[in-house]
């Protein structure tokens, strides 16, 4: 890894004109960059062998007495491969660096004989409101090349455009970064840029500004890099800020510790309520698919067929999911110390042939339901509770997948498949990880988690297709429904193996039960 070997820069330049001083920036590429991006929660390379980070573009914001830059940072990594980042950067001297987070700081600066701290600007209040200002008055801010676009949609209200607001970072760590804007607005910078519109923007857009679908928080606005003959670059987005208890996975957990409390006195209890809300959660699910279905749409939205091109595309992703998966599974094998554990891993391992033939299936077989684009990273953690109903966050899509691939239009049963897998996380983390159900027979505890996970399975099902009504063009029968249903399951679970054997070895077993899990029902389909 690259380590940083000096803390401070120093130039000559005033900072409004800081971009000509080219030393400075070759200073703060070699010396400063890598160490403060591999601090950062939201650079994604930290594992990664990195090779250089270059600053490759600097936008100017101007704001009260002085600049912000908004740098894209393009980071090279060792086998080839290239990210780009945003960093928005400030300087403030030395008298008012007070209230700025340690975190923030990304270096000591001694710029034009004034002595302060480069920071990222989303901690400076100045850029903060700037940002803001902008996006109220959806303003334009021409670039040497091009311009920075903010742009203001149907969430952000009226009274707000010159009403004085307050302004802070959320205290979230997560993939990007937040700013709220007094309690009611939500604005997301994103780290990782693609040179295309980020999903996120186009899905939120098009259910606010084109249904009457309200559990999501409405689309408030965005800020847009866009050059003459290129692809736009998203920075960012505002949607409108939700008051919430938590997110679903907390909700379900503490409905769960009702759950274990009851099965270790020895009583299989599901309290009607938890019913209630999971059917809540299916219907606002459906909702939000039919929004999102819009036979008249433009292209980006319009509902397409199982053509061949998208059915190779799903074939290819699995095939290549389970040959990466089977290698990882083969090296970390001996790190498997349970005995239950190594009993689904090898249920797996012998089951290949009967899993790549069942695969193959979404080659030939008949399918005529269509498809749209769906959520795409669909799980418990998505879904913010509020005080009686559920509201759908976070559609970047999923993390593994490029951005192109995220725009790719599918069944909407695979978002429901992420759903219920959620649910079977849900069920199995509390079962098998809390220390109540930890004294109990192990046997015991999967029949009672395996009963658990099937009646809310159902439970969501139900209330997910009756929403729709039958027949819907997206769900010609229950033949599609059932295949689609168990090659998406499939595709996630084994996703999932990756993603626990690399960050949490002791969750393997979840994800291979939910993929033995699949592989029985296979075998009951061939009997
Ligand atoms: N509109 C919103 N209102 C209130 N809180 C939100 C809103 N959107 C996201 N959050 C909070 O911020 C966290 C991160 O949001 P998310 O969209 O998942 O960001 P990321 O892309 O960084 O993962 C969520 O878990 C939630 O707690
Ligand atoms: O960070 P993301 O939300 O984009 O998703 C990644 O991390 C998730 C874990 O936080 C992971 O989700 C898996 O674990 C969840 C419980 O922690 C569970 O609810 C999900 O169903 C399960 O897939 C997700 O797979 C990964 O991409």
């Amino acid at each position: 890894m690259i380590q940083s070997k000096i803390t401070s820069l120093s130039s000559k330049i005033a900072w409004e004109q800081i971009r000509a001083d080219t030393e400075l920036f070759d200073n703060f590429e070699k010396n400063v960059l890598p160490a403060y991006l591999n601090s950062c929660r939201w650079f994604a390379g930290k594992a990664r062998i990195q090779k250089s980070f270059k600053v490759t573009t600097t936008l100017e914001i101007p704001m009260k007495d002085s600049i912000a830059l908004l740098m894209i940072i393009s980071v090279s990594y060792e086998d080839g491969d290239v990210e780009s980042y945003l960093l928005p950067v400030s300087f403030i001297d030395a008298g008012h660096t007070k209230e700025i987070t340690p975190k923030g700081i990304i270096t000591l600066a001694y710029i034009n004989n004034k002595r302060g701290i480069i920071v990222d600007a989303i901690y400076d209040e100045r850029f903060q409101q700037t940002i803001f200002y902008h996006l109220a008055h959806a303003e334009n801010i021409a670039q040497e090349e091009g311009r920075v676009d903010f742009t203001r949609g149907k969430g952000f209200l009226g009274e707000d455009i010159n009403a004085p607001i307050s302004s802070k970072v959320l205290p979230v760590d997560s993939s990007n970064s937040a700013i709220v804007f007094g309690d009611k607005y939500f604005l997301k910078l994103y780290r990782k840029l693609f040179t295309e519109t980020n999903p996120e923007v186009d899905m939120v857009e098009f259910i606010t500004e084109h249904s009457t679908f309200a559990f999501i928080p409405a689309f408030a606005g965005s800020l847009v890099w866009k050059q003459e003959q290129m692809p736009d670059i998203t920075l960012g987005m505002m949607q409108r800020m939700v008051e919430n208890q938590a997110d679903s996975w907390v909700q379900t957990g503490e409905q769960l510790n009702d759950f274990v409390e009851a099965f270790v006195a020895k009583s299989f209890s599901i309290k009607e309520e938890v019913f209630q809300q999971v059917e809540l959660l299916a219907q606002r699910t459906a909702e939000m698919h039919l929004a999102l279905y819009k036979p008249e749409a433009e292209k980006m939205f319009v509902p397409v067929p199982f053509d061949d091109a998208y059915r190779k595309f799903v074939h290819d992703r699995l095939t290549n999911l389970l040959d990466k998966r089977y290698s990882l599974l083969i090296d970390n094998y001996t790190k498997i110390t349970d005995v239950v554990t190594r009993k689904l891993a090898w249920d797996f391992m012998e089951a290949r042939e009967l899993i790549e033939e069942f695969a193959a299936g979404i080659l030939e077989k008949p399918i005529f339901s269509q498809r749209i684009r769906i959520h795409g990273d669909y799980h418990l953690g998505q879904v913010l509770a509020t005080q009686n109903d559920y509201i759908i966050i976070d559609f970047e899509g999923e993390p593994e997948s490029s951005i192109t691939d995220r725009k790719i239009k599918h069944s909407p049963l695979k978002d429901v498949a992420g759903m219920i897998r959620s649910y079977h996380y849900a069920i199995s983390a509390k079962m098998f990880n809390d220390p109540a159900s930890a004294k109990l027979d192990s046997q015991r505890i999967q029949t009672v988690a395996d009963r658990w996970y099937r009646l809310i399975q159902q439970t969501f099902m139900d209330k997910y297709l009756e929403t729709f009504g039958n027949p819907h063009p997206l769900f010609k029968n229950n033949n599609e429904i059932n295949f689609l249903m168990l090659i998406y399951l499939l595709e996630k679970a084994v996703y999932e193996l990756g993603y626990e054997i690399n960050y949490r070895p002791d969750w393997v077993k979840i994800p291979l039960k939910g993929i033995v899990n699949v592989i029985r029902e296979i075998e009951k389909l061939k009997m």
